[in-house]
């Protein structure tokens, strides 16, 4: 029935002020109004339906994103949205695509944009004369990864070889292995690439510097001369990521002007000199940084759709235990659906809160960039590093359950959520692949741990390791299930995890000759030091959270449970490492997790609500199981009757393969 809610008996337990929480989840009323506005304009487009994305075959599939792409601009000009609308509105679209590579180049939203600026920031502090960087007209890409080589960026093997007769490089792929592949935007559509390659002059390899090359001709969309481009082939999932044309380039002796070489942190002058900036080379990887951050705050988007698709589904659906006629119940009153759906749900909001602190960190980086203030990048690039990680893998494991938690109807694409899992589960892969990412975290705190005799005081998110003679002894030593809600409590347990781990990987290394084949025999260790960090500076930043002044009736309190629940399932999770590192006592681990039960048990009557606060339009969500007014069923036979196989009651085939089967077997039975 249409215009019911059937979660309306949900709604109404909730002991919060639901249009407040919404606020927080938006970060300001300012956001939310912003959000909301453009949400409702893209769920009541028809120009942006996205029901048949899973049924259509590749070709059509593309084809539809350009033309929403082109639609999406279209309304962003006639209606003078502006960047923060416009970036409202790539969300809300909800379709990867080319687009999004080619708003960052020109609008500053974009990917590639984000990658160019720290690039160009420094080219124009160190180069006079006017930037080469397209603005108008122009579709971009990041062509760094290659076919044999993504996360050793040093390995890369695309030459630009330095020509001082006709004050030129020249680009070129020696190898197969040095095609470039993956680069979205590429493979159709891009007009402009930021290419990777080795800076070769005068016969000596100066390592990757970053080019800015056209690609395709800007009258007939052809490649240029010497340039063979194409789709690298289908991906994984029915619609889901093929909307994006990641590519395949290859150059032969492609011929581009001295000042397409984005000189951030060295020059080539025109009789061919290599001018090394006094700048850290590392500035070259600094736009990985900024993307990384993005990926932070988009994953409690991505998480907390799911969740919502679960929540709300977990509420409809009943399984078991009716008497006397009765209703079942409701499989969200099962404590083990509790135990795995509402951890991913605190974790939502836990990832929002550390996505809103990860922006505010790399903005104060950025502008010490600007005065050329370069202490803060090794911090900054193990937040993004670690923070990319930790949210990406949580994120896509929890669709995955989201899916499992909604039993068989979880698999149906209408459900959403097998789509949203195939687009999201490579953000563990792009712009860094997660273990990898954890390393890099890993040596960062071997430095820390190493320094801590100099005079070097470790600060920011490391600066709990100043206190690492109190860390390494102190016991946790209260027993009560409540003591576990202390804010105090839970951070000197995940300090005292994280620094004992760090401490013990430091103490294994050096006892190895070499500390690389130390730092490489420890790796699955390191690894794991590295996201105990990591979990730390989650929950630290949701207890800061929760130090601010934050309005509206209950509100507060629901954080506290959620943060409470956050910390505490990973404490349960992780069990072994805080009864290891012999900060707790098995006793008081049994009673935390106690404490938690308790928390899930205050959660359950505030869940429904807590999933509204994410404000999801129906269209957003694209889930049956998750729509707002709960008529699951009805909605789940009516979509079945869509199905393209549906069209016919005889399918296509069934003269030329079932029926001579069906005849063969009723021969045999005749025969018998
Ligand atoms: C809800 C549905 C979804 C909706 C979709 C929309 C989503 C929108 C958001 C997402 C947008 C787009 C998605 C797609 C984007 C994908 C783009 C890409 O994937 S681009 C390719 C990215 N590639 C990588 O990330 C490669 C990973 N590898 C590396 O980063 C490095 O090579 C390395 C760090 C592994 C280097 O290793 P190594 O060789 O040991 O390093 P070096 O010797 O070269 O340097 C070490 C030195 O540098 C420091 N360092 C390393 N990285 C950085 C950095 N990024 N910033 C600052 N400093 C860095 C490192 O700490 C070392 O410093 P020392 O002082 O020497 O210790
Ligand atoms: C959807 C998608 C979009 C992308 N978009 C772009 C783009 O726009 N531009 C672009 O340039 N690239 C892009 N990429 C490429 C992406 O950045 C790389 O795939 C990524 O950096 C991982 O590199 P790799 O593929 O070389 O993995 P590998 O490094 O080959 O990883 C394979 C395995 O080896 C392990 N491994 C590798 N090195 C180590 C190590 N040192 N220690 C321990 N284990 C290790 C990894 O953990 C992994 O398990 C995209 C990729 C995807 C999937």
């Amino acid at each position: 029935m249409e215009g019911v809610d059937y979660l309306a008996d949900e709604r109404k337990k909730a002991q919060f002020d639901v249009d407040e929480m919404k606020i927080v989840w938006a970060g300001s009323r300012h956001a939310f109004e912003v959000s909301d506005r453009i949400s409702k304009l893209v769920a009541n487009d028809p120009g942006f339906s996205k029901e048949e994305r899973t049924m259509l075959p590749r070709k059509e599939l593309f084809k539809n994103t350009l033309r929403k792409a082109a639609y999406a601009w279209k309304l962003i000009i006639d209606l003078h949205l502006s960047e923060e609308e416009a970036e409202k509105l790539r969300c809300f679209i909800d379709e990867p695509a080319f687009i999004d590579a080619h708003w960052v180049l020109t609008s500053c939203l974009t990917l590639i944009f984000a990658y160019a600026k720290l690039l160009l920031w420094a080219q124009r502090n160190n180069r006079k004369g006017g930037c080469p960087w397209p603005t108008r007209c122009k579709f971009g890409c990041y062509a760094q990864t290659e076919l044999g080589h993504g996360s050793n960026v040093r390995g890369l093997e695309t030459t630009a070889t330095f020509d001082p007769q006709t004050d030129e490089f020249v680009i070129h792929s020696p190898t197969l292995t040095s095609s470039k592949w993956w680069p979205g935007g590429l493979g159709k559509v891009s007009t402009h690439a930021v290419v990777y390659a080795r800076l070769i002059t005068d016969g000596k390899d100066h390592g990757i510097n970053a080019f800015i090359i056209q690609l395709r001709s800007l009258e007939d969309h052809k490649p240029l001369p010497g340039i063979t481009i194409g789709d690298i082939g289908t991906k994984f999932g029915n619609g889901a990521y093929n909307t994006v044309d990641n590519g395949v380039l290859r150059f032969d002796h492609v011929r581009i002007p001295r000042d397409q070489m984005l000189m951030s942190v060295s020059q080539v002058t025109k009789v061919g000199k290599y001018v090394q900036f006094d700048v850290p080379r590392q500035l070259l990887y600094v736009p990985m940084v900024d993307v990384r951050q993005t990926i932070v705050a988009d994953a409690s988007t991505a998480l907390s759709r799911a969740v919502c698709i679960a929540t709300r589904y977990s509420a409809v659906r009943r399984q078991f235990g009716s008497q006397n006629g009765g209703q079942e119940i409701q499989v969200i009153d099962y404590k083990t659906q509790q135990s795995r759906l509402f951890p991913l749900l605190a974790s939502a909001y836990a990832f929002r809160f550390v996505g809103e602190w990860l922006k505010r960190l790399y903005t104060d980086v950025t502008q010490r960039l600007q005065a050329k203030d370069f202490s803060t990048v090794p911090e900054v690039h193990a937040c993004t590093a670690g923070l990319k990680s930790l949210t990406t893998t949580a994120t896509a494991d929890g669709i995955e359950e989201c899916r499992k938690l909604c039993g068989g109807h979880g698999y149906l694409c209408s459900s959403g959520l097998p789509e949203l899992f195939a687009i999201y589960v490579p953000a563990c892969t792009y712009e860094g692949d997660n273990i990898v990412l954890l390393l890099q975290v890993a040596r960062y705190l071997m430095k820390t741990v190493s320094q801590l005799g100099s005079r070097k005081k470790p600060v920011g998110t490391i600066a709990y390791m100043g206190k690492l003679e109190h860390l390494m002894q102190c016991r946790f030593d209260v027993e009560q299930a409540k003591d576990w809600l202390k804010p105090s409590v839970i951070l000197e347990a995940f300090e005292a995890r994280a620094a004992r781990m760090s401490v013990a990987c430091a103490q294994n290394i050096s006892k190895f000759d070499n500390p690389e084949e130390g730092f490489a025999e420890l790796a699955a260790d390191l690894v794991e030091a590295a996201l105990a960090h990591c979990q730390l500076i989650v929950v630290s930043k949701f207890i800061e959270k929760l130090q601010q002044d934050i309005p509206g009736k209950g509100v507060k309190q629901q954080l506290e449970v959620l943060c409470g629940i956050y910390a505490l399932f990973l404490l349960h999770k992780h069990q072994g490492d805080f009864l290891g590192t012999g900060y707790i006592t098995s006793k008081q681990a049994s009673v935390a997790n106690e404490q938690l039960r308790a928390l899930y048990s205050q959660l359950r009557p505030n869940a429904i609500s807590l999933v509204d606060a994410f404000n999801y339009t129906d269209h957003f969500l694209g889930s049956i199981l998750g729509r707002y007014d709960g008529n699951v069923y009805p909605k789940l036979y009516e979509a079945a009757w869509k199905d393209p196989l549906n069209e016919s009651d005889v399918p296509d085939g069934f003269h030329e393969y079932i029926r001579p089967l069906l005849k063969q077997q009723l021969l045999q039975t005749a025969r018998l």
